[in-house]
């Protein structure tokens, strides 16, 4: 499949999957920033695409991205959404700084995939949904 890609900076490392390592893609921060315990950011991932029809992207952090920069992602996963596909929409990382933190242009702070949209939904009302309870938060127990 084809994505048409936009890159902000002439430099920078184009995207491409780490070999034999999975199918999700790591996004690089396209500035060095400084940031202190406490701090929030959104830091610019040097790119913009124009999403097949019907997708969306998801943007998590990598699993070494807390350890590597001190930092963890406010919203937990990004939705990128297909309508984001200006010239101008670059992705972002909102990040939330736990330490003081250097995180260097072309480090990879993130990772993502594209998803296919889920069926559209339509509510349908009822007083009954008709099936046993299953049981709330941690029911089945611990072991
Ligand atoms: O981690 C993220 C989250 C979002 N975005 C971009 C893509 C997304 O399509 C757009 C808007 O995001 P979202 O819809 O989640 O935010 P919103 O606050 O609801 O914005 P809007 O008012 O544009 O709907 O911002 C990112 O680059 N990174």
């Amino acid at each position: 499949m084809k994505i048409r890609i936009k890159y902000f900076k002439e430099n920078m490392e184009k995207l491409t999957y780490v070999d034999g390592k999975s199918d999700w893609i790591d996004l690089r921060s396209a500035e060095n920033v400084t940031m202190k315990a406490g701090e929030f950011r959104l830091i610019p991932l040097g790119v913009a695409m124009e999403l097949p029809k019907g997708y969306e992207a998801h943007v998590v952090p990598r699993s070494s991205t807390f350890k590597n920069f001190g930092i963890i992602q406010t919203n937990h996963m990004g939705v990128i959404d297909e309508s984001y596909c200006g010239d101008g929409d670059q992705w972002f990382f909102p990040a939330y700084a736990l330490r003081d933190t250097e995180i260097h242009e072309g480090d990879r702070i993130c990772q993502f995939r594209i998803m296919e949209h889920q069926p559209q939904i339509c509510f349908e009302e009822t007083d009954q949904l008709g099936h046993e309870d299953r049981g709330g938060h941690g029911s089945t127990g611990r072991k």
